[in-house]
């Protein structure tokens, strides 16, 4: 039997909805508050300065630029994975503009948010194709905005980790709505990396050591690199969300004693999202990460009742990649 609860999001303006207690979704928002995308789509036609903008549309466009069409309707695909799923409106879930900017510098093999809109380059061909045609990475950047205006991790070490994770955690859910499925779902930058051989990825949430990353807690990165390993060591929270979905097991038997029993994409992510927004602080680490998605496990799905499946699952998940 299906019950409904009033939730307040956080954020400037309070979002009203309904969210069925069962399947943790959105079922209704409050009607009085209106929702509407607002979007801005810029080149930099291979520059890095003084891009003009081509595109203000609330709706998906066609220019013929592959590029410029794709950062824009994937970002429209992430507003309303957020907005469907999760009653988030835009990044700061209050209606913020969506400003993308494309064809950034010459050959520019990378992407990022900078606190105020995704930028996207190029890429050189043969490492990167345009960093904008593929669903999860635009999901990632724009969810590196969702995470500056709720949790703040931190970013770096372990918190950048997650940080990192939670980027890579909603790509993904963004990609499945997208049309991706079965294990393409959990390759990150599938589309865009190396054009020129398939069937590889920038990484592999199933498993993380396939593509170099990290995939056990007591194994992590602890240099200065990449801020402290921050695209490495997300590897073992992206692996514990793959198997909270999926079940199974560590897929390289770090930890053969531990089976966890999958929960499903959308109780997961409702319980991710929720530790985002209600839980996690600018310098929590992998241990409070377990902490919160078991305490909005039980808030979300086991009516507070202390043991429960889905808790379970999530501390099983944990221990499978090692996670304190
Ligand atoms: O958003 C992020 O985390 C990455 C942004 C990194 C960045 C940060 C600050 C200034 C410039 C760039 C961009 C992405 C990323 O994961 N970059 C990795 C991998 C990578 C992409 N291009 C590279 C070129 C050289 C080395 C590593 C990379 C990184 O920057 O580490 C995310 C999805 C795809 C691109
Ligand atoms: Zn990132």
């Amino acid at each position: 039997k299906a019950s409904f609860k009033y939730v307040n999001y956080e954020g400037p303006q309070r979002d009203l909805v309904f969210v069925d207690t069962i399947t943790g979704k959105v079922a209704a928002r409050h009607p009085q508050i209106m929702y509407g995308r607002s979007l801005i789509t810029q080149d930099c036609n291979q520059k890095t300065r003084r891009c003009r903008s081509v595109s203000t549309s609330s709706d998906t466009i066609s220019s013929g630029d592959q590029a410029i069409d794709d950062a824009h309707n994937y970002a429209i695909a992430t507003y309303d994975y957020y907005l469907n799923n999760h009653g988030r409106d835009s990044i700061d879930n209050a209606g913020m503009t969506l400003k993308s900017r494309v064809h950034y510098s010459r050959n520019y093999n990378n992407a990022f948010w900078d606190g105020s809109q995704m930028t996207y380059g190029d890429g050189d061909g043969v490492t990167f194709a345009p960093l904008s045609q593929d669903a999860d990475v635009v999901a990632h950047e724009l969810t590196h905005g969702v995470t500056e205006r709720s949790s703040g991790l931190i970013y770096q070490n372990e918190s950048g980790a997650l940080n990192e994770a939670w980027s890579d955690i909603f790509g993904a859910m963004v990609d499945r709505q997208e049309g991706a499925a079965g294990s393409d779902i959990w390759l990150i930058g599938e589309d865009i990396y190396t054009p020129g051989a398939p069937g590889d990825a920038l990484r592999n949430m199933a498993d993380p050591a396939s593509m170099g990353d990290y995939d056990y807690y007591p194994d992590r990165y602890t240099g200065s690199s990449d801020n402290g390993g921050v695209h490495w060591n997300s590897g073992i929270a992206n692996l514990a969300f793959q198997l909270l979905v999926d079940g199974g097991q560590h897929p390289r038997n770090k930890t053969p004693e531990v089976t966890v029993t999958g929960i499903g994409f959308d109780d997961a992510a409702a319980i991710f999202y929720a530790a985002n927004i209600n839980c996690l602080t600018p310098s929590s680490n992998f241990a409070s990460a377990r902490y919160c998605t078991a305490l909005q496990a039980k808030a979300l799905f086991d009516g507070g009742q202390l043991s429960s499946d889905h808790q379970t699952s999530i501390h099983l998940a944990w221990d499978a990649v090692g996670v304190p």
